[in-house]
């Protein structure tokens, strides 16, 4: 068992992107765990990161919180789906193929944003996550992301 997040088990060559590298001084540096068959992540937005109407967060990091939490979360899932815990052995490198976002409703500023996803499926190289992202305990966003491994060479 662990209390690290699944992105402190990034190496560090694939620890810099904007989204989820701890590397990344100047990036969001999002953080997931496993809650039972889900994974979780919890983000504040900075107040800067408001979008076309004052008080509501831009739709393009609400994008990027989901594809990054996909990411982690496509990752975490084939170690377990292969029968290791986190730490046991390197993450697998996902990248994003696909991701559909539906905007549901208007996300507040200045509140916790919970991200909860589920994979859908696992398939070869393939893995779908679905994801919802809430504030005040409504659902405000909806993604779902097709995850493709990389061959360890590339
Ligand atoms: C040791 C290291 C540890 C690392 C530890 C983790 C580190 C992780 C850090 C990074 C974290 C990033 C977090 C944010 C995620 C990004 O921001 S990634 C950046 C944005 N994405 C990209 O730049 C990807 C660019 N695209 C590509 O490179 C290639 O198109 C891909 C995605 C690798 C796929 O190409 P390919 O390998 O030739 O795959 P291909 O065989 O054609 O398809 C495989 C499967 O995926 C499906 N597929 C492929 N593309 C699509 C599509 N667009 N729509 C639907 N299905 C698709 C295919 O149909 C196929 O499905 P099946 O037939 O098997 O059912």
């Amino acid at each position: 068992m662990t209390d690290k997040a699944f992105q402190d088990f990034y190496p560090d060559e694939f620890a810099h992107c904007y989204g989820c590298g701890r590397l990344n001084e100047a990036g969001l540096q999002i953080k997931s765990y496993w809650d039972g068959e889900e994974s979780v992540c919890r983000y504040t937005p900075e107040p800067f990161f408001t979008g076309g109407f004052p008080g509501y967060f831009y739709g393009g990091l609400i994008s990027s919180l989901i594809d990054c939490h996909s990411a982690a979360t496509a990752s975490a899932a084939k170690l377990r789906a292969d029968g290791f815990a986190l730490g046991e052995k390197p993450l697998s490198r996902f990248v994003t193929a696909s991701l559909k976002i539906d905007f549901l409703k208007p996300t507040p500023m200045g509140k916790i944003i919970d991200l909860r996803s589920r994979v859908l499926e696992i398939k070869s190289r393939k893995i779908i996550v679905s994801t919802t992202l809430s504030a005040e305990d409504e659902i405000r966003a909806k993604g779902e992301a097709i995850m493709v491994q990389l061959p360890e060479n590339r």
